[in-house]
């Protein structure tokens, strides 16, 4: 008996299908389909079957959903049985809000864009690659508006240097081009989502990626509606497939990204600070005032800048006020380590 879905059906596989979500389904579950979402309203669910969209069964509560999940739904009613396990999941914090927002899930490659001018900032950077290290999604950050500025390649060595290994792509994003330049993320099976600033390019990067004739076009900038606070009005997110293979998930953009549950993605960035601090004589060096701090020293020699170690503090400060502390045995048991020598 062969279980359905038929993991091998290129539909399925190109749209982001694969071993991880067909080893999930219990032999009772045969004959549901696996539908993935490609849009989240406020009390509708549109899915994507890889070949159409469909309006999935009404949902008491489309904030447990994100856009890229995979659900198996009912044929005939087309109701939601239940959402498969995420291979990764983009949230965020919001102010006033203690439960995280959900921005897109089985995400594999994610997009951040910034432009070479006014939205240009290292700090908030490092803020989209903690949430993208920290949901196993690959972080690329996407330059725009290289048109608008004479010095362009001057901002690359600047975002290679916030994270080892990372890569980093400036476009043009109103030329097709840019379509060529993120290819090598792109592709039958891949998804991406595209998160940044409002006005960076995200919705022209979409239309570019998507090849979206005029009146099917995402508005970008100048024309669309504002609401009365001058703010950008568009706050779904959806799936659209890439030309050339591929699906790429658009997000609303963000004022402001606060940390917080990110310990483990901050690691990654600040990779060369972890390594440093291991060389510090106390275990739990602050990095602020101790003798035999190897991160202070390298600082005074040149190899580490006061900047990033400064925005390294603020950003970990942040986390750990926004990230609810483990009480009891342990907590205590972490506090013993203070000032005691290796
Ligand atoms: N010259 C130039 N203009 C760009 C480039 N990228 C975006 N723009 C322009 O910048 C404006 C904003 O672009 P959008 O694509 O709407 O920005 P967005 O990130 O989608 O903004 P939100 O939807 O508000 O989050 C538009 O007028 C674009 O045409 C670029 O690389 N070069
Ligand atoms: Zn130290």
């Amino acid at each position: 008996m062969t279980l359905f879905p038929d993991t091998t059906s290129p539909v399925l596989t190109d749209l982001g299908w694969s071993p991880f979500f067909a080893e999930q389904i219990e032999p009772a579950e045969n004959g549901l389909v696996p539908i993935r979402i490609a849009t989240v309203h406020r009390s509708r669910l549109i899915g994507e079957t890889g070949s159409g969209q469909v309006e999935l069964g009404f949902q008491q509560n489309t904030g447990d959903f994100a856009v890229g999940d995979w659900v198996l739904i009912d044929s005939e009613t087309q109701d939601i049985v239940r959402r498969l396990d995420r291979k990764t999941v983009l949230r965020r914090r919001t102010e006033n809000a203690n439960v995280p927002q959900l921005i897109a899930a089985n995400v594999d490659t994610l997009f951040i864009v910034t432009s070479c001018n006014d939205d240009f900032n290292l700090g908030r950077l490092e803020r989209y690659l903690a949430l993208a290290n920290e949901a196993g999604a690959n972080p690329v950050v996407v330059l725009t508006k290289v048109d608008q500025v004479s010095d362009a390649q001057s901002y690359r060595p600047q975002v290679e240097a916030l994270q080892q290994g990372l890569d980093v792509v400036l476009v043009n994003a109103k030329s097709s081009d840019a379509a060529i330049a993120l290819a090598p993320w792109c592709g039958p099976g891949q998804t991406v989502a595209l998160v940044g600033s409002s006005g960076v390019g995200k919705s022209t990067l979409l239309n570019i990626l998507a090849d979206k004739a005029a009146d099917e076009a995402q508005p970008t900038g100048g024309i669309r509606e504002h609401d009365s606070k001058g703010r950008h009005t568009t706050t779904s997110r959806s799936l659209h497939a890439i030309s050339g293979g591929g699906w790429v998930i658009d997000t609303p953009g963000m004022r402001t990204l606060h940390v917080g549950n990110v310990a483990a993605g901050l690691d990654v960035v600040f990779a060369e600070i972890n390594q440093l601090a291991l060389k510090c004589r106390f275990r739990d060096c602050t990095h602020a005032h101790e003798p035999g701090c190897a991160v202070q020293a390298a600082v005074a020699d040149g190899t580490l800048s006061a900047e990033r170690l400064g925005r390294w503090r603020k950003l970990h400060e942040e986390n750990s006020a926004n990230t609810p502390v483990q009480s009891g045995p342990r907590g205590n048991k972490s506090d013993a380590w203070r000032g005691k020598r290796r």
